[in-house]
Formats: C-alpha cells, sequence, structure tokens
C-alpha cells in the first residue's frame, strides 16, 4: 500500500552526485621560516610567510575540498584575524574539510594538485607529502595527486619570491531514496 502510494507521488529520488571543486593559493618567501609543504618539512634556506605554517599547497587542497562541499573558502573557517590559530599545522585545516565532508556523508574521491616553485626540488618529497595527505583527509595515496613545475624564471615564481599551487577535488555526494522495498 505504501509502496503504491510513494509511486504515485512526486518522487524525491536523487543518485549518488559526483561534483568537484578548484583550489589556488600563493605564499610569500621569507628568511627564517621553515619550509612547510603537504605537512612535509622541506630543507630549504627560506620558508613560506603565512599567519599558519603557510603550507600553500594544503591550501588550495583546502579550497577545493571546500569549494567541492559548497562551502566558504579557507578564510572562513580559519580567520586570519583569529590568534588562536597562528602557526596551525594546515594539516588541520584539511581535517577540518574532510570532517565536513563527513558531516554530509560525502566521499572524496581524489585530489589533484600542482605546485608551482623555482626550487628547491618539490618530486623527491611527494610520497611523504602523499601519506601526510591522505592521512588528514582520511583517503588512501593513490587518490592524491602531487606534481611540480618551475615558472621557467618568469615571474615571482622564476624570481623565487614566493610559491603557487593549484588544486582540484572530486568528491560524491550521497544519493537519496524515498522508495520502499
Ligand atoms: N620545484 C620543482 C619544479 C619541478 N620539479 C620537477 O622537475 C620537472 C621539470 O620541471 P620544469 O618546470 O622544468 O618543466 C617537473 O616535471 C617536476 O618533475 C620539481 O620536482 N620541483
Ligand atoms: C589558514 C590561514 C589562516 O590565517 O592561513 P594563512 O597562513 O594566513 O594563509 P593564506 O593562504 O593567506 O590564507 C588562509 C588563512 O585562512
Amino acid at each position: 500500500m505504501l509502496k503504491a502510494l510513494l509511486s504515485s507521488t512526486p518522487s524525491s529520488t536523487r543518485p549518488a552526485c559526483p561534483r568537484v571543486g578548484i583550489g589556488y593559493d600563493v605564499h610569500c618567501y621569507a628568511e627564517g621560516r621553515p619550509f612547510i609543504l603537504g605537512g612535509v618539512h622541506i630543507p630549504h634556506h627560506q620558508g613560506l610567510q603565512g599567519h599558519s605554517d603557510a603550507d600553500v599547497l594544503c591550501h588550495a587542497i583546502a579550497d577545493a575540498l571546500l569549494g567541492a562541499l559548497g562551502e566558504p573558502d579557507i578564510g572562513f573557517w580559519f580567520p586570519p584575524s583569529d590568534a588562536s590559530i597562528e602557526g596551525i599545522s594546515s594539516l588541520k585545516i584539511l581535517e577540518k574539510a574532510a570532517a565536513i565532508a563527513a558531516e554530509k556523508g560525502v566521499t572524496i574521491e581524489n585530489i589533484d594538485s600542482t605546485v608551482i616553485a623555482e626550487a628547491p626540488k618539490i618530486m623527491p618529497h611527494t610520497a611523504a607529502m602523499k601519506l601526510c595527505i591522505g592521512n588528514a583527509l582520511g583517503i588512501t595515496t593513490d587518490r592524491v595527486g602531487i606534481k611540480a613545475t618551475t615558472n621557467e624564471r618568469m615571474g615571482f615564481v622564476g624570481r623565487e619570491e614566493g610559491v603557487a599551487a593549484m588544486a582540484v577535488a572530486s568528491v560524491t555526494f550521497p544519493g537519496v531514496s524515498n522508495s520502499v522495498d
């Protein structure tokens, strides 16, 4: 009876829905700072400036994920004006984005990213970075893409004034069904 009633009413059934988001960030270099990228301390003569640990890659990934989730960006959740988060590990920011995804029942499918840096070499550190990012997001390392390129000596990246990163995130929102079997 209920099944017949439901089949005659407008359906609210919706299949699982894939979504994507993009993120971009840039930080300038400063002497006397550790260079933290993807949660990993990479030996370098200078690091990135920021209110947080300035992990430009994690910030780009966080914004990509928040975008895919339809949420406000990183600055909403972690305001630069908040003194209590000074020096915060950006892996915590990824953990927060993953928690928001989990609350919504959203599956994180994969992340891909590119770091744009003239120096140092990034690729030797990507295995460690993928582990940190994968752990923070609760996904396996094969779902975390990290690539790197120089800027061919052009612009602020080319002059080694800073580092940029871009990322995309792919997620699946859960389907809903009113069917009664
Ligand atoms: N900071 C970087 C930049 C580049 N790489 C690796 O070198 C390759 C060549 O870079 P080009 O910018 O000259 O195309 C690139 O594909 C990366 O594998 C790197 O590790 N770190
Ligand atoms: C997480 C925050 C907190 O201040 O980190 P910042 O180091 O300020 O980095 P930025 O990418 O400029 O902005 C994001 C901020 O919300």
